[in-house]
């Protein structure tokens, strides 16, 4: 069976339910599976007949183990993805011979987080009804998961979720999908700073044994492996339709977290033929910088049209440390000891040489952008979101086989970021049904500084302890 072991190689190794209900691993580290299933060109042939629900079942089966018996798993993916409002739950679109996009935002709260938040939340209800524990979920957001997490885990008996978004930076619809949701267990927190401001908050409260013990923290963020298992199922599903065993795909991906596009990377490493995995940042382009030289440098963060990637310090670009640096613990560990006493490392030759077997970077700025989604428009009559667009435009100017075809993810619905989209193709979006009434609703959240000070003031007013 398969058990999750620390990028960081001091904690135990855990089951699924474990790693899960534990978000970051004791050492600091990120959870991963410690082996890959891998799918023969048969076993990826035969999803062909299989809906999302199956499919996600089927993919995500053998990491989840007996932690959720076969018939259980399937019943939760049924309830999750019956929540979308569309029969392919990730349809596909094509807008030219070549281009590709899977549209992710069929959900809840219209972003690609519902795809795995409407099943996390399910799966911690279950493992909590099978205790007599209490979770404090703690999470930063830039707008999308926040909003996702919320509409998944709202209402869940003996847990409690903290949510911190950067106070003026996210959309407006992104901010009242998480402040008009009024369960007792919900509290946004809007924060004075940017979303790595948040994302330092919480990562420093999972290190703090003083919090962390207390209340049993637990994470919704993609630092969660269960978030990433579930986005590995739509590789599979999307390139399964476009010709997978037999054909190979490449997809471009809106990089912040680097969340998305490495469930893309498990999905390959398990076998799906992708040609390339395009990793599509905006100017905040320290993946971009670190792929194409060797050098992970964050820098400061400009704000930018496409603010659920205007992110310095990437939390899963150790996951791909840890993978191509051979899966060593102990030298991760030493990694990340540098790269926190200095703000910055150097890739191994190892890891360099990995990573550009199977990633392209593209770095695209607002015109571009925009250019993309005008285009996009002209193509298809559709709009699309910037996130997307800055998916498409790296899309549209990778160095690959023409016949390959290429499918960028549509990580969120135009919707969302409707006065952007505005600007940038002179048309705006109206808001989708699900969110008609979205500016009538009552909106509940509080204000505080972005100091660990303040976090942890309210959170010692407003968390249950564990015990
Ligand atoms: C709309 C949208 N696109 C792209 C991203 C980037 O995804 P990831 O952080 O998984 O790289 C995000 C945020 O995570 C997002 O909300
Ligand atoms: N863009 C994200 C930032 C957090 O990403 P996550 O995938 O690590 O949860 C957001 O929408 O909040």
């Amino acid at each position: 069976m398969i058990r999750y072991i620390s990028t960081r190689g001091a904690a135990p190794p855990v089951d699924f339910r474990a790693a899960t209900m534990a978000g970051l691993a004791p050492d600091g580290g990120l959870y991963l599976p410690d082996r890959l299933p891998h799918l023969t060109g048969e076993d990826i042939a035969a999803l062909a007949g299989l809906d999302y629900a199956a499919t996600a079942q089927r993919i995500m089966q053998p990491f989840v183990g007996d932690a959720v018996p076969a018939a259980d798993l399937l019943a939760l993916c049924r309830t999750a993805y019956g929540r979308f409002d569309h029969a392919a739950v990730t349809p596909l679109i094509q807008l030219d011979g070549r281009h590709w996009l899977l549209e992710l935002f069929h959900g809840p709260t219209l972003a690609f987080k519902d795809v795995a938040l409407q099943l996390l939340g399910l799966l911690l209800e279950r493992f909590l009804a099978g205790s007599d524990r209490h979770l404090t979920v703690i999470g930063a957001t830039s707008g999308d998961t926040g909003s996702a997490a919320i509409h998944g885990l709202a209402g869940i008996d003996r847990l409690d979720i903290f949510m911190l978004h950067p106070r003026g930076r996210v959309s407006d619809v992104q901010r009242r999908q998480m402040t008009t949701v009024l369960a007792p267990n919900v509290h946004n927190l809007a924060i004075e700073g940017d979303f790595d401001t948040a994302q330092a908050l919480v990562k420093r409260m999972f290190g703090d044994p003083d919090i962390a013990g207390r209340y049993a923290l637990t994470a919704v963020n993609s630092i969660n492996w269960a978030r990433l298992l579930a986005q590995v199922v739509y590789y599979f599903y999307a390139a399964v339709r476009l010709g997978a065993p037999h054909r190979p795909v490449a997809f471009s991906v809106p990089t912040g977290n680097f969340g998305d596009v490495f469930a893309g990377y498990v999905a390959a490493r398990m076998g799906l033929p992708i040609a390339r995995l395009v990793v599509a940042t905006n100017v905040n382009d320290v993946l971009h910088r670190a792929l194409e030289t060797g050098d992970y440098a964050p820098a400061g963060v400009v704000e930018t049209a496409t603010p659920s990637m205007d992110i310095a310090v990437s939390s899963n670009f150790e996951r791909l440390l840890f993978e191509e640096g051979g899966r060593n613990g102990t030298a991760l560990s030493d990694q990340m000891a540098d790269f926190a006493a200095a703000g910055r490392v150097g890739l191994t030759p190892e890891q360099r040489g990995g990573i550009a077997r199977r990633f392209a970077s593209v770095r695209v700025d607002g015109d571009e952008m925009a250019m993309a989604l005008r285009w996009a428009h002209e193509r298809s009559g559709q709009l699309i979101d910037p996130h997307t667009a800055i998916g498409l435009s790296a899309a549209q100017r990778i160095d690959l086989d023409p016949a390959i075809p290429i499918v960028t993810l549509a990580t969120a619905h135009p919707a969302k970021f409707r006065d952007a989209v505005e600007r940038a193709s002179g048309n705006r979006p109206g808001l989708p049904p699900r969110v008609g009434d979205l500016f009538a609703r009552e909106e509940r959240c509080t204000a505080i500084p972005g100091t660990y000070d303040a976090l942890t003031r309210y959170l010692r007013e407003h968390a249950t302890p564990a015990a």
